[in-house]
């Protein structure tokens, strides 16, 4: 069986049905058992083992919580509420919480290259969870200061009683794959990648009113003026940065000849298989690709190293011979 991606495989049970409870969820935020993730401007509070961990704390080291330090509920493992709370209203919280365990904040993106990867599910929920949070303490209909619900599975609106809910933006990720040729087509988008002077698979977040098969058609062709058929789900994974949701997806190309969006992209190119091998190896002087974090660097693998599922996966039936933007 494939292994879970970086980010999935949240071992917490969310307690749909617990947190409800306003009163149930209150009495848990401070009871001894009790752990809480602490993060710093979005950044995790780690632990120094080689490799880290994420760096809960009971709750008598952070209780009472600053003033004005937002706090979620995550789950519960093995009969222990978890929970995330926001330092970074007070430094000096912050601080004394760092010298007193000899840990220290990290980035989560490289938290998640760094750790096991068996609890970089529960990161992902929190920093997206508490980042969405945070970002919603007003009304988006009518402007009035929101109420934290469900342990921050959901803001209420007291002005006109909205409820607002954590959102998540689907992300399409495809290998487009020339099957005659035995090469598969690889960007460079402006930005991360530029910086990186890596290629990877193309991507781009949904459109409202767009089913998979159609965005991956779009995407395709905007950034690289190809048309795909045959597209083919492989896996999906979290990507809380700040909240996404990566869909994986290799297509087949049915054309061939780039015309690439020059605002979005700086590259776009073909990569035989044999290159593409030696660069997911760290081996090849031309090419460049994501390291094990992104699902993108999956994709790219699976398709390298003949994954089976590219042969026992039915064609989609929405993308057959033909199909693509402009038809
Ligand atoms: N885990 C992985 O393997 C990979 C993850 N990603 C992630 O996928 C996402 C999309 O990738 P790119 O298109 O390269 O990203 P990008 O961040 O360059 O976004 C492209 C454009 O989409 C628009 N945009 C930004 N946020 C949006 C949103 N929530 N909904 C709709 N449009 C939005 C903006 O105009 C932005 O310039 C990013 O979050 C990126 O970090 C991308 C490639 C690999």
């Amino acid at each position: 069986m494939r292994k879970p991606h970086i980010f999935a495989n949240n071992p917490l049970n969310r307690g749909e049905v617990e947190r409800r409870d306003e009163e149930w969820v209150a009495r848990e935020a401070t009871d001894a058992r009790s752990k809480y993730l602490p993060f710093r401007n979005l950044n995790v509070l780690l632990t120094d083992e080689s490799p880290p961990e994420l760096g809960w704390l009971p709750s008598r080291q952070v209780q009472p919580l600053p003033a004005g330090a937002e706090w979620i509920f995550l789950g519960m493992l093995d009969g222990v509420s978890h929970f995330a709370v926001d330092l970074s209203t007070d430094s000096a919280a912050a601080e004394r919480v760092e010298h007193d365990t000899g840990w220290h904040f990290e980035d989560c993106r490289s938290a998640g290259e760094q750790m096991s990867s068996v609890n970089t599910g529960m990161l992902a929920q929190a920093r997206a969870q508490l980042d969405w949070n945070l970002r919603h303490g007003f009304c988006s209909v009518c402007g009035h200061a929101t109420n934290k619900g469900r342990g921050g599975q959901v803001r209420q609106c007291p002005g006109c009683n909205a409820s607002h809910f954590p959102r998540t933006d689907p992300v399409i990720i495809t290998v487009v794959v020339d099957v005659d040729a035995d090469r598969c087509l690889l960007g460079q988008s402006r930005g991360r990648l530029q910086r990186m002077r890596a290629y990877s698979a193309l991507a781009g977040f949904m459109d409202q009113g767009e089913c998979i098969e159609e965005a991956v058609a779009r995407e395709v062709m905007e950034e690289a003026g190809i048309k795909v058929k045959n597209v083919r789900y492989h896996s999906s994974q979290p990507w809380p940065f700040p909240s996404s949701l990566m869909i994986g997806c290799i297509a087949e190309a049915d054309t061939t000849n780039i015309n690439m969006d020059n605002e979005e992209m700086t590259d776009v190119q073909w990569f035989d298989r044999a290159e593409v091998l030696k660069a997911l190896e760290g081996r090849s002087e031309e090419l460049t690709v994501p390291g094990p974090i992104a699902i993108a660097h999956h994709l790219i693998k699976a398709w390298a190293t003949g994954e089976k599922f590219l042969g026992a996966v039915a064609p989609s039936p929405l993308i057959g011979e033909g199909w693509g933007q402009g038809e």
